[in-house]
């Protein structure tokens, strides 16, 4: 079974005892190596399956890694905690923090939740939030969080700044309002954890004696705060392995601290440092584009990473005028490779660098009628619908959440208004009680008057449900919330396609509570609400990617680390967006475009066979026209790696600006001082087969229903599709937007 390594991973893996640093490349099989490490500690090495903690970068990652185990080990794959750092340290907290002063039930809040309750600090703190923003207080509080600074810490650093003293007032009451409320961040779920180690000697030998094998993928993005966890939980048997790559450090926005791989030889004095230099995923010329890239950063480990993979086709790069005309190629590209057999459309990924740059794909692979997936982008837990049941949920779980309560008291309408519900507050806020136990006892505060009368069902209701939760499932749970305020009822009633839309995530939220109670039942675990609430909390966009179902997956580069496909396009390569207008114009610029350069680093070396590199030269971006050049990233790739034509431009200069308002507005004004010209049309689709049905066609409308297609002309940028519909009579719609099915 170790035959399938070579030797220095083979090293790697049977390198068990002490502290050891695998440094390596993109694609040298460093998670592979930590899979097979995992696997024979158990086999060879009897260590118990309990005694092994494995972190990794998704809960996907950390599947899969699971199921490779069982399959080689057979047995105990479930008991060794192989998960993300926030879920383990949920594992942690859920035992523990009533240490700490919370109780273990605690709410874990997004940045929704962190918004909301930044709002009313605000507002309690009389900080005008259009001069000081909300995301800004919740910005330095997460970094101060990242680096361990507690309130006192970061009113210690603020001493003769007055800015710096004011985030630290908000930070207070922040705090405060989470322990009131029983809820944590995302960043108090790893800081609470290291806390409890310092302060309770007993819990960290508890998990030090638990965790002597400890493992930790991604190691290039941890920061502070999460390296002092791993370090303090190694510490006592220093049987840690840490694998990364310096060249993939994308996350330093996030608090990343690349001087914890740089550094570990001083942390851990007798560490084992191993290079793989082998890489398996790619073809040669992938590589040394991406070699050719990653050498211009300064001060890296070099590295040199060679394949047995052949040198494989060239990469394909395409400048368009448009980036209508960019999304419009790649879709033909797709559906030409598919439809000669070479690939699936699960091989194949568009990666770009901001969220936004989707839209266009998708409104071309709608009319196309290619099945994609985007990862990212708005959360299906953001959704109002979605949130407003959760709140249920965590109501009746844990009504401490304050946030909780008050998000669904008045939904659907119950008369109660503003008044009253701030008119509770400080009844709560005066006897020191939940909002929901002020409601409880909502008869003894006299300035409610006969509001009071409206509470009581409300009241009644959740105690109901709470002695329901104990013997229900959490999908039935749901389905009888949902039952009894007429929640779904009422989007019936509405009958918009907006509301359908709804029905449809909320029945998506049901599946998702009744899978989880099916995981639940095969692992042999009781089903909680808690730990349904828990799971979903921490559920990564990522986690969301199916590989049975066939479709192109579409993310950004900061979303692909640690995943590969067989096609891969790197869309809006161009300077401006990648790298980063920001990062281009920043004070430290040198550093920041060096991150933006190891984010195409990654992007290049997703790709396992083919690697197209596009951009357009006009693209709409928030609503203004920018005229962008070749992304000075694409010109660092040897020229004869590239197929496609690479026009020679003139050289542009950039905006020389003293300061970086300065340069903002230079850039706004007159994006590289070039004409404004009208936008292209939408390309040439030529086919309107693409869209699945023709003139004479019945279609299926979510609105309207089912109609004849009268028509289909060519629109600027779509197809206007005439439809004659059985119940409304003629409608004449976008074809991008209609999204008819042919019945
Ligand atoms: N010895 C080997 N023989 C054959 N294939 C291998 C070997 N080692 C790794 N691979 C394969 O190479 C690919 C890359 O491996 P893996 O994902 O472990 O690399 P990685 O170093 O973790 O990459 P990244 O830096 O992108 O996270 C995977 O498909 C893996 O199965
Ligand atoms: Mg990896």
């Amino acid at each position: 079974m170790y035959e399938k390594l070579n030797n220095m991973q083979k090293e790697a893996v049977f390198q068990t005892e002490g502290p050891v640093l695998i440094l390596a490349g993109a694609g040298s099989g460093k998670t592979r190596v930590l899979t097979y490490r995992t696997g024979y500690l158990i086999e060879e090495k009897g260590v118990n399956p309990y005694n092994i903690m494995a972190i990794t970068f998704t809960n996907k990652a950390a599947g899969e890694m699971r199921e490779r185990i069982s399959e080689q080990v057979g047995y105990g794959a479930e008991s060794i905690w192989v998960s993300t750092f926030h879920s383990t340290c949920v594992r942690i907290l859920r035992r523990h923090i009533d240490r700490l002063g919370f109780d273990n039930n605690f709410t874990i809040y997004d940045s929704d939740d962190q918004k909301t309750l930044m709002k009313d600090i605000c507002k309690r703190l009389e900080i005008d939030t259009k001069i000081y923003k909300e995301r800004t207080f919740l910005n330095a509080i997460s970094s101060a969080k990242d680096e361990l600074m507690d309130p006192v810490a970061f009113e210690l650093s603020a001493v003769g700044d007055y800015n710096r003293q004011r985030q630290a007032k908000v930070y207070r009451e922040y705090q405060a309002a989470l322990k009131k409320n029983n809820a944590l961040d995302f960043d108090d779920l790893i800081m609470k954890t290291v806390e409890l180690f310092r302060a309770d000697a007993e819990v960290l030998d508890y998990y030090q004696e638990r965790f002597r094998y400890i493992m930790v993928d991604e190691y290039q993005d941890t920061n502070t705060a999460q390296f002092e966890l791993i370090r303090t939980l190694a510490s006592k048997y220093q049987n840690l392995c840490v694998v990364g790559d310096d060249d993939q450090s994308i996350y330093k926005f996030r608090g990343a601290n690349i001087y914890n791989i740089l550094n570990f030889e001083k942390h851990f004095p007798n560490a084992r440092v191993i290079k793989l230099e082998q890489n398996y995923r790619s073809t040669q010329t992938i590589l040394d584009a991406a070699n050719g890239v990653i050498k211009n950063n300064e001060g890296r480990k070099e590295k040199a990473l060679w394949t047995e993979n052949g040198t494989g086709d060239k990469i394909d790069f395409e400048q368009f005028d448009t980036a209508y005309e960019e999304a419009d190629y790649i879709a033909k590209d797709i559906r030409k490779k598919v439809e000669a057999g070479d690939y699936q459309y699960k091989d194949c990924a568009i990666l770009y660098r901001t969220n936004a740059q989707s839209r266009l794909f998708e409104e071309r692979f709608v009319i196309s009628g290619i099945p994609y997936k985007i990862v990212g982008g708005v959360n299906f837990y953001a959704r109002k619908e979605i949130k407003d049941l959760l709140c249920y949920l965590k109501t009746i779980d844990n009504a401490r959440d304050d946030l909780a309560v008050r998000r669904i008291i008045n939904v659907p309408k119950r008369g109660i208004g503003a008044t009253t519900l701030n008119r509770v507050q400080e009844y709560a806020d005066a006897h020191d009680i939940s909002f929901y136990n002020a409601l409880r006892g909502a008869e003894e505060i006299t300035t409610l008057g006969r509001a009071a009368s409206k509470i009581k069902p409300f009241v009644m209701f959740i105690q109901s449900m709470r002695s329901k939760a104990e013997i229900l499932g959490v999908s039935e749970l749901l389905r009888d919330i949902i039952e009894q305020t007429g929640y779904v009822t009422e989007l019936e009633a509405e009958d918009t396609e907006e509301a359908k839309a709804r029905i449809e995530n909320i029945d998506e939220l049901i599946s998702k509570a009744a899978a989880y109670e099916d995981v639940c039942e095969e692992n042999g675990e009781p089903a909680s609400l808690s730990g349904f609430l828990e799971e979903v909390a921490l559920v990564a966009d990522i986690d969301s990617l199916d590989e049975d179902q066939d479709y192109v997956i579409l993310m950004t580069l900061h979303s692909a680390k640690g995943l590969e496909f067989p096609q891969v396009y790197l869309a809006g390569m161009e300077d401006g967006l990648f790298p980063s207008y920001m990062s281009i114009v920043a004070d430290d610029a040198a550093a920041e475009l060096e991150e933006e350069r190891r984010l195409a680093y990654v992007g290049i070396t997703r790709a396992k066979q083919n690697l197209a590199i596009t951009c357009a030269k006009q693209r709409m971006v928030r609503g203004e026209t920018q005229y962008n050049k070749v992304s000075r990233f694409v010109k660092e790739i040897p020229r004869e790696l590239l197929s496609g034509a690479v026009r020679k431009e003139k050289e542009h200069k950039e905006p020389k600006a003293a300061t970086y308002q300065q340069a903002k507005q230079i850039f706004r004004a007159k994006p590289y001082g070039m004409p404004q010209k009208p936008e292209k049309s939408f390309g040439t689709p030529g086919n309107p087969a693409s869209l699945g049905y023709q003139e004479g066609d019945r279609v299926r409308h979510m609105k309207f229903g089912e109609g004849t297609v009268q028509n289909i002309v060519q629109g600027g940028r779509d197809y206007e599709v005439t439809v004659d519909f059985d119940k409304v009579g003629v409608k004449k719609m976008f074809a991008s937007f209609a999204k008819l099915k042919k019945v």
